[in-house]
């Protein structure tokens, strides 16, 4: 894999797991999932969204990708970021400020997310920290678009850490295993699927 990820499987315990899943059903009724549409093509994500945090990532047609302090269809202030999040922040950043975006993303079986970068943050010395929860989800990273990548199945309690050289990397979800956790069930999630929760700094300390 390339130079500044860190990947730590199985560094969430089942009862952690159930733990974070709480506390995001409990985000959920503040904050519930909207779908972001892409910038001008006005195409929908196949992910829906929500965040935690004095900011949120949200995208439209018009605005574009960008951070702002409020859920896009309830006008409110996201809600904050769980403890139990910021403290796997705490555990494998190597950074001194704390997060100032949670970005929840929740992909059902069938959704996926492009290859991109992360770069609508001012302040990229911080890490960009991804914690995966519900069925495991095979994530593409590239050092650049063209060149060669890597897939790495990132089950539930993985977390990985994009930091110096790979801050900027190319990454994405190709596809999500359908069916190969029990995390995720109930009226919430009925569907099962995938949560992916990305901790990111946003301004400049
Ligand atoms: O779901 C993932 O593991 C990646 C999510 C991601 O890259 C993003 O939200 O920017
Ligand atoms: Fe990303």
């Amino acid at each position: 894999m390339i130079g500044g990820v860190g990947y730590f499987p199985e560094f969430l315990c089942g009862e952690q797991q159930r733990t974070l899943v709480a506390a995001i059903a409990s985000v959920l009724q503040e904050a519930p999932f909207f779908t972001p549409v892409m910038p001008r093509s006005g195409k929908s994500f196949s992910v829906c969204m929500t965040n935690t945090g004095p900011l949120g990532w949200v995208s439209d047609r018009q605005g574009g990708y960008r951070y702002q302090a409020c859920h896009p269809n309830t006008g409110r202030r996201w809600p904050p970021i769980p403890q139990s999040v910021l403290d796997v922040w705490s555990s494998v950043a190597e950074y001194s400020h704390p997060p100032e975006a949670c970005l929840v993303n929740y992909y059902r079986p069938g959704a996926r997310m492009g290859l991109h970068q992360d770069r609508d943050e001012e302040e990229l010395a911080a890490p960009v920290v991804s914690i995966s929860l519900g069925d495991t989800g095979l994530f593409r990273i590239a050092a650049d678009r063209q060149g060669p990548s890597s897939v790495v199945k990132l089950r539930s309690g993985d977390v990985l850490v994009m930091a110096g050289p790979a801050r900027l990397s190319y990454h994405g979800i190709d596809r999500i295993l359908g069916g190969s956790s029990r995390l995720l069930t109930g009226p919430l999630f009925p569907d099962g699927g995938r949560i992916n929760l990305t901790l990111r700094r946003v301004t400049r300390p």
